[in-house]
């Protein structure tokens, strides 16, 4: 029988999972032959424990919010042998677990989990980390701080272009040199996004086609910030349209890409802001198996 490591942040989202977590253990040591189970103390300990004990298990399962799951899918992602992952929601926005199609009310999420759909999901590396949703460079590092991530509803990306439209004016442009086998640039940006998974900034389907097991990014340049750049990208990505490339607007998939910047740009990586230009980037097919929901974007 199989053996489960639940890692979970006690002070996630306020508290809101520790209610549930005798329910939790109960449930998992139903189906389980081993429950082990984890309580964070502080950043970075969700890591050091799956350093120490991933090869004791076959499944790793993080329960809090999306810097939670960040760390997690950092530490597993680096091992050579990775046990399955499955995430129970705790935090305000929950981005990767809606990417994999959990629910949001944590113990309708562990029924999932139990139910036990697995599926391989492609996994983007950068020379220092890992990411499952989005890297960015340029505006998208100010926009997202802007964001109520959980507004997924028109009303909610209407708040989220706007709060665009006036970090716009702040847009700093920068020399982005890019290089791919699809496509190169060497010129002005204000922003570049590499889409893996569906949310990027907690934003859904911002790139209409893509998904999490295509073998490749999405990748969007930003070259300047006219109106009709932007409603390129606002039409696109509320319509789920096939993006149409504007003057301003370079869009093409690849599933590798270098990239370095002057000035040096910050990097945001699925929410988390810790590195900086140059680097490079590659999508790690199937790298991770994760338990997911009934549907997988
Ligand atoms: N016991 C703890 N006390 C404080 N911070 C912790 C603890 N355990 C983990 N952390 C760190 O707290 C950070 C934020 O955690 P997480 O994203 O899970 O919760 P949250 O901030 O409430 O969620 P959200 O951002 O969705 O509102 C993570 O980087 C995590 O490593």
């Amino acid at each position: 029988m199989a053996r489960v490591i639940l890692i979970m942040n006690p002070s996630a989202g306020g508290g809101k999972l520790n209610d549930n977590l005798n329910v939790i253990r109960e449930r998992l040591e139903e189906i389980y032959a081993t429950v082990d189970i984890h309580l964070t103390s502080k950043p970075g300990d969700g890591a050091d424990y799956i350093n120490k004990n991933a090869h004791k298990t076959d499944v790793v399962i993080g329960a809090g919010g999306d810097g939670t799951i960040y760390e997690l899918i950092n530490a597993l992602s680096a091992l050579d042998k990775r046990p399955k992952f499955a995430i129970i929601p705790g935090g305000t926005a929950n981005d990767f677990s809606r990417a994999v199609g959990m629910s949001q009310n944590p113990l309708i999420a562990l029924d999932q989990i139990l139910e036990g759909k697995e599926e391989q999901v492609d996994v983007g590396h950068s020379a220092h980390q890992y990411f499952l949703n989005f890297w960015g460079i340029g505006l998208i590092t100010q926009v997202s701080e802007n964001i109520e991530s959980n507004k997924k509803d028109i009303l909610g990306k209407l708040s989220y272009y706007m709060s665009a439209a006036q970090t716009v004016k702040e847009a700093k442009p920068f020399h982005l040199k890019l290089d791919s086998k699809e496509q190169d640039f060497d010129g002005k940006a204000v922003m570049v996004i590499v889409g893996n998974g569906p949310f990027t900034g907690g934003l859904q389907a911002f790139f209409p086609k893509n998904n999490l097991q295509d073998g490749l990014f999405d990748v969007l340049i930003l070259k300047g910030t006219s109106l009709p750049a932007f409603w390129s990208i606002l039409r696109s990505s509320m319509a789920k349209e096939e993006w149409f490339n504007e003057e301003e607007v370079i869009h093409f998939q690849t599933s590798e890409l270098t990239l370095d910047c002057d000035p040096v740009q910050v990097i945001d990586c699925d929410g988390e802001k810790y590195y900086r230009t140059p680097t490079k980037l590659k999508v790690l097919p199937e790298h991770l198996t994760m338990i997911v929901g009934e549907y997988l974007h």
